[in-house]
């Protein structure tokens, strides 16, 4: 199908965007619509000759940024909307076309993720005003991890609670650990066996995947499972909830906020949840930071450790995300802590592979697992999964 496909990521307080032809090189636009319902919410994107510009839109809604994204398409019209929804629950193994059905599924699930389900179905709601004649997909971070067996997406709880109320582990970040996978099975000679992959951007998350299909994932019922992340805990012992609150009397949400909000790099170093600035100050002698950094790297190798339990064999491990495609530091010292797993890391090749550079990491002549970085494309993987379900329903 030759549709271009303007994908939305739409948050709670942004839309990030891009417009993508079928043609994969066509020039991309895109970008994002930040900080809406504030005085300075503006538009920042890219024009088809890869110029950047902003625009101011005070006080925008999700609508009026809309509006103003459909304005900076240079005049080219999007045939469809694929829209990111970040939890799909069991509803969905693959992409869905959106209708009334599909949304009060996606609201049902909402209580599942409410940081991120009721701005995804907001973001449908605006979409739908500002292009009431497209027909729109929804694309769930969680459909490709809904291959998950039993054993690791069942937490040891009353059944009751997942048979009666979908307590479950679900997964995030698909279309990323797809996407990556399957890209690293094409250039790999050893082709689509088992893949480690580490997605480290502001959320961060690990997969297991074995010819194409997922078999675990770091995080679970919701995102706030798993590693640690900009300013999420990831794990901590369950018990905790408990402690936080009969010793000093914080309420629910105000441990969730914690968690979620005032946790991660940013708990860790007391200073930020951005990678770049934990590495500068880690640098200058920080302990806040340096902390941060050696707590980040460790539990990154401890979850592909984990995870490679779920592989019959393992072909290699795959970086990506803001931090796994820049920070040779963090990859060299996440493969530092797993050297029983008979990796070979070029530090000239780790050093070179950044700003969306595509390619292994090992040394000449290396026969064991593979190191790889990819950059994700989750927007393109959007793009594809909403041509296929349109196909689908021609
Ligand atoms: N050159 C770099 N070195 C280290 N970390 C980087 C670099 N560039 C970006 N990052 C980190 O990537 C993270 C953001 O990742 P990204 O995937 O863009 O986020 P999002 O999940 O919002 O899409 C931030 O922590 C940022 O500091
Ligand atoms: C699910 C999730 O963590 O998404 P993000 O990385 O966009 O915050
Ligand atoms: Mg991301």
């Amino acid at each position: 199908m030759n549709a271009s496909v303007l994908v939305i990521n739409c948050g709670s307080s942004s839309i990030k965007y891009a417009l993508i032809e079928a043609d994969p090189q066509a020039p991309r636009l895109g970008g994002i619509a930040e900080r809406l319902g504030s005085a300075d919410a503006r538009l920042k994107g890219n024009d088809s000759n890869g110029e950047s510009f902003t625009k101011p839109l005070p006080s925008a809604d999700h609508t009026q940024a809309l509006s103003a994204i459909l304005t900076s398409l240079e005049g080219r019209e999007p045939t469809a909307v694929g829209h990111r929804i970040v939890h799909g629950g069991e509803h969905f193994t693959q992409a869905a076309l959106i209708d009334a059905h599909v949304i009060s599924a996606i609201q049902a699930t909402a209580a599942l993720a409410p940081l991120h389900n009721p701005a995804n179905l907001a973001g449908i709601a605006a979409t739908q005003k500002v292009f009431p004649n497209l027909p729109q997909v929804a694309v769930f971070d969680t459909a490709f991890h809904q291959t998950l067996p039993p054993h690791a997406y069942r937490y040891a709880l009353p059944e009751a609670l997942y048979t009666d109320h979908g307590i479950r582990r679900y997964g995030f970040h698909g279309t990323s650990h797809a996407y990556v996978s399957q890209r690293a099975g094409e250039l790999s000679s050893r082709g689509a066996g088992g893949w480690l992959t580490a997605h480290l951007g502001n959320g961060c998350s690990t997969s297991a995947v074995w010819h194409n299909q997922s078999l675990d994932t770091s995080m679970g019922l919701t995102p706030l499972e798993g590693l640690v992340m900009g300013t999420r805990s990831g794990d901590v012992d369950p018990g905790l909830h408990a402690h936080l609150h009969h010793q000093l009397g914080w309420s629910l949400d105000e441990i969730d906020n914690v968690l979620n909000k005032q946790s991660g790099l940013l708990g860790l170093s007391g200073l930020t949840n951005d990678m770049r600035e934990i590495e500068q100050a880690a640098e200058q002698g920080h302990a806040g930071a340096a902390l941060a950094l050696d707590v980040f790297c460790y539990r990154i190798a401890k979850s592909l450790a984990g995870l490679s339990c779920a592989l019959p064999q393992l072909d290699g491990v795959i970086f990506t995300g803001g931090i796994g495609e820049n920070s040779p530091q963090v990859r060299r010292r996440v493969v530092s802590l797993l050297p029983h797993f008979g990796f070979a890391l070029d530090e000239a090749r780790n050093a070179a592979l950044i700003r969306g550079k595509e390619g292994k990491l090992d040394s000449a002549h290396h026969t064991g697992p593979e190191l790889w970085v990819i950059p994700t494309d989750e927007e393109g993987r959007i793009a594809m999964e909403t041509r296929h379900c349109l196909e689908a329903h021609a």
